[in-house]
């Protein structure tokens, strides 16, 4: 039986024999955060030289990208990106996710936000019925800790702060168990209009437009026709 690393990493390897056909000199490359994205970040390092670099969705990404010698472009700087590719904590048949076990949810959502398409690479374990058995992390100002907190157990969750945990903006992270998403757009959006929130984990309003998950009988394919 695999391992889930070996999961991962097929899972990695599907991503970049997806994107190879895309690269050329101009092409500038969307790269998420977590021990998945490591594994496609350590592929595409293979490919430097056949493309003009990457944006990074994390600090750990970026110096990463750096070590294997590829060049890592501000946003600013970038106005087209055809792919974006990045693990979640879960995805649903619908392509919404849920993303931030890393803390690095806004500035995935924030270069995701640029790229023609999301490609989620997963182990299938990542793939539920429902979003929700893991808990919802949200970016928060750290003043608005506590109101966002008493607001969230308004929506029927039980916030949690990630103890000694400061994202790459200088915010913290509420982990937040036991919400119901019968609705994961909606929620987002509600979520993400507490003041004091940056973002929240579910990306929903822009879900994956692909998804490679890797199981024990190979790389499944998973397509936004299902989208709910
Ligand atoms: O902030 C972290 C990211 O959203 C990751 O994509 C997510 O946590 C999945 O990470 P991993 O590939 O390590 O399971």
């Amino acid at each position: 039986m695999l391992s889930q690393q070996q999961l991962k990493q097929q899972a990695a390897d599907a991503a970049l024999a997806y994107i190879e056909p895309m690269l050329g000199a101009d092409v500038i490359i969307g790269v998420g955060t977590g021990s998945t994205a490591d594994l496609f970040i350590d592929g595409l390092a293979r490919y430097a030289g056949r493309f003009r670099g990457a944006v990074a969705s994390s600090v750990r990404s970026a110096e990463r990208l750096a070590g294997h010698g590829i060049a890592v472009l501000d946003l600013n700087d970038v106005t087209h990106m055809p792919v974006y590719v990045d693990g979640a904590d879960e995805i649903d048949a619908g392509m919404n996710m849920i993303k931030g076990g890393g803390g690095a949810l806004t500035r995935e959502k924030i270069v995701a936000s640029v790229a023609e398409q999301f490609v989620c690479i997963a182990d299938e374990s990542k793939l539920v019925g429902r979003l929700g058995r893991f808990p919802l992390p949200v970016e928060v100002l750290p003043m608005a800790r506590e109101a966002v907190a008493r607001a969230l157990h308004g929506f029927g969750g039980t916030p949690t702060l990630r103890e000694g945990f400061v994202t790459d903006n200088g915010n913290v992270i509420l982990d937040v168990a036991g919400l119901e998403i019968t609705d994961p757009a909606r929620l987002e959006q509600e979520i993400n209009n507490l003041p004091g929130v940056v973002t929240c984990g579910l990306f929903a309003l822009r879900g994956a437009n692909l998804a490679l998950l890797a199981g024990r009988d190979g790389v499944q394919r998973l397509l936004p026709g299902a989208r709910g």
